[in-house]
């Protein structure tokens, strides 16, 4: 396994190119689903292809067994933008630190249990002991471990971005016989809602202790678990008073709870089944810093175990992957030697604070309450640390908040050297854009960013919600400010409050922030434009508004055309002979119309050519793209890709119209 790879400089000319090229390369798979050969057959061909893998030539004719191999792992990544594909790749910030989004797997149609996702696949390469020792514990990869074979195998393709939830919606799933493996639902998963699976019962630290996902947080379980009376470690808001210097309290610090990034083992759910001493050596050895005290096991909801689905027809087929993702167990010794340095690490742990922007954490209001320092705060309580805040924090979930029953929990920061009742300008890094602007009290603000520097407002993008900073939480937060810079400066403090949706009264100030005009949208967090950024990104590559990617229409029948009545005769007239010969030239031609559809469906196009055109915002479900589309053909001449299936059989039809004219006056002509 080559594991030499450099990333491409963002900034360089070749970086452009290969943009180029991959993204000319998804709007052809999605103009033509079913050529994903050609897809990866083109990107293959490109430049930036060519000088970074030259010992991957794919064009030869006998390509090697490892180009291709490579190859159709390149149209496994393709067929993520298969219009059938009913996910999409996303980002979140649920599980990673404050700084760096994590990716996520988001449906984008509606999943009925039992159904397969099987354009969301990956394949378990095995791994030699010398590969899996060479793997940098710095990169993050899936590796999982097959008792069967006594081996471990490294899981690549685009299924490897789903997350784990311990009551996952999907589970793993072998496709044949070959060692890909997907995903099959177990749940109905709605549009926009993450595709989740289990990696197992210890995969985050014994008893998935260090669990980020929706689940725990919804039964304070794994990092939202309650430590003994503790902040929970994965809030990590921080409290000026603890420590005089921030930047040591940093959420990537290890000794804060938040884990590295690094080589993870993912197991089968069949793990759920194991004995809670059975860690798992990745959970043991490679997640070091799990300050946690795993939560009772009898509380946990078990992932759902293959045998809890009867009748399940894949359950025959992946015997084999149960049997393959069995963990090895470890010594008692090993096990109770994590579970000691587990309990130890709390016990050190002091009661950090450091506020890491992760909204799902904030969630501690009591409405109606009065704050410590006598503000009255009709609808919010705040505090700006203190373990008290987990009053309510199943009523203000990430899934409540979702689902817009709160407004979006959040977290106002500053500098001690701010005064906080002027305006502060707030330097917004909502990925992927980084915009600053100016924040008044009552003014909305968009969450849906993490902060930097002085003031920001916090959430997870993708379900950020306008919020109003309330004249109050600025007062209550100048005195706190205040208070704190007496002991010491250039500390930052936080306030942490929720508000609930029938208390915000919404108005637009400015023709910023604003709400996602494709209605199949939820995001709220639309700064500077009509459309957010994931509807324009899935614009741009679709040219159709989100979630949709098929055609709802049919493509217009071509015209029923009659066979041509072909001339009879036996021997034609050395006329026909001649036209036969001459028909060669015309199939020729249109070979090389169809070629020359196949160009334009593949324009060279830039990124702001695309942002040019204006996605058409009617409604969910709405597909009439002719606006854009055609504007787009006025300016540029590019044909539309949304109807290049149409245009082709079109064109087809009409290419066999003038044959079939043709014939009959040939036919005609020789009588
Ligand atoms: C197989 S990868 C999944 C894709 C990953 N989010 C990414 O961007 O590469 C596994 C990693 O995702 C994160 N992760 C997934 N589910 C998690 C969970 N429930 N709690 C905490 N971290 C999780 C961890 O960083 C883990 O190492």
């Amino acid at each position: 396994m080559d594991s030499q790879y450099k990333p491409i400089d963002p900034k360089s000319e070749s970086s452009k190119d290969a943009y180029n090229t991959v993204f000319q390369t998804l709007r052809f798979i999605i103009a033509n689903p079913d050529k994903g050969d050609a897809a990866a057959q083109m990107l293959s061909k490109s430049k930036v292809f060519q000088e970074r893998l030259p010992s991957l030539d794919l064009n030869t004719r006998r390509p090697s067994k490892q180009a291709r191999a490579f190859f159709e792992h390149l149209k496994r990544y393709l067929n993520m933008y298969h219009p059938d594909a009913g996910f999409e790749l996303g980002e979140t910030l649920r599980y990673a630190n404050s700084k760096k989004a994590e990716a996520c797997i988001l449906a984008t149609k509606h999943w009925i249990k039992g159904e397969i996702i099987r354009y969301c696949n990956g394949i378990l390469v095995e791994l030699t002991k010398e590969e899996e020792s060479k793997l940098d514990d710095e990169k993050d990869f899936s590796i999982i471990a097959s008792e069967r074979k006594k081996k471990s195998s490294i899981y690549v393709g685009p299924g490897r971005f789903v997350n784990h939830d311990c009551d996952p919606n999907t589970e793993f799933y072998i496709q044949g016989s070959r060692n890909i493996v997907s995903f099959q639902v177990l749940k109905d998963i709605e549009i926009g809602e993450e595709i989740t699976c289990s990696y197992g019962t210890d995969y985050f630290g014994d008893n998935n202790c260090e669990c980020l996902c929706l689940t725990c947080e919804r039964q304070k379980m794994g990092a939202f678990a309650d430590k003994k009376g503790k902040e929970p470690a994965h809030l990590n808001t921080f409290d000026a008073t603890d420590n005089n210097n921030p930047e040591e309290l940093q959420p990537q610090s290890p000794e804060i709870g938040v884990r590295t990034r690094g080589y993870h083992r993912v197991h089968s759910t069949q793990n759920a089944k194991q004995p809670k001493n059975m860690s798992t050596s990745a959970s043991s050895s490679k997640t070091p810093n799990s300050q946690c005290q795993a939560a009772p096991s009898s509380k946990r909801q078990a992932p759902i175990v293959q045998s809890q689905i009867p009748n399940s027809p894949r359950l025959q087929q992946s015997k084999s992957l149960q049997s393959m993702l069995k963990q090895p167990p470890l010594t008692q010794s090993r096990s109770e030697e994590s579970m000691q340095r587990c309990n130890n690490k709390s016990e050190r742990t002091p009661n950090f604070n450091v506020h890491n922007t992760r909204p799902t954490n904030l969630a501690h209001i009591n409405s109606q309450s009065r704050s410590q320092n006598g503000f009255s705060t009709p609808r919010i309580q705040m505090h700006s640390t203190g373990s008290q805040h987990i009053l309510n924090q199943s009523q203000f979930s990430h899934e409540n908040i979702r689902q817009g029953r709160f407004q979006q929990s959040s977290s106002l920061h500053l500098s001690t050297t701010n005064n906080v009742q002027s305006n502060h300008a707030v330097n917004r890094m909502s990925f992927p854009w980084s915009v600053s602007q100016t924040v008044r009290p009552g003014q909305i603000v968009t969450t849906g960013c993490s902060f930097t520097t002085s003031f920001c407002v916090s959430t997870t993008p993708g379900n950020a919600q306008p919020i109003i900073i309330p004249q109050h939480v600025l007062e209550y937060t100048a005195m706190q400010a205040s208070n704190i810079r007496k002991k010491a400066s250039n500390h930052r403090m936080s306030v942490n409050y929720l508000i609930n949706n029938e208390d915000v009264e919404i108005n637009h100030p400015s023709n910023q922030n604003q709400p996602c005009q494709n209605r199949g949208c939820s995001n709220i967090n639309v700064p500077d434009d009509r459309i957010c950024f994931r509807c324009r990104r899935h614009f741009k590559i679709f040219r159709i508004n989100w979630p949709m990617r098929v055609l709802s229409e049919e493509p217009d029948e071509p015209p029923i055309i009659k066979k041509p009545m072909l001339c009879a005769r036996k021997n034609p007239p050395k006329q026909d002979l001649a036209n036969k010969t001459a028909r060669k030239p015309i199939n020729k031609r249109k070979r090389r119309v169809e070629v020359e559809e196949d160009k334009e469906e593949l324009p060279d196009v830039v990124m702001e050519d695309v942002l040019e055109v204006e996605p058409l915002v009617k409604g969910e479900g709405d597909v009439d793209e002719e606006r854009p589309l055609k504007r787009k053909r006025v300016e540029n001449g590019l044909g539309s890709e949304l109807r290049f299936a149409k245009n082709a059989t079109v064109r087809q039809a009409v290419t066999n119209e003038s044959t079939a004219g043709a014939r009959k006056e040939e036919c005609r002509r020789c009588g």
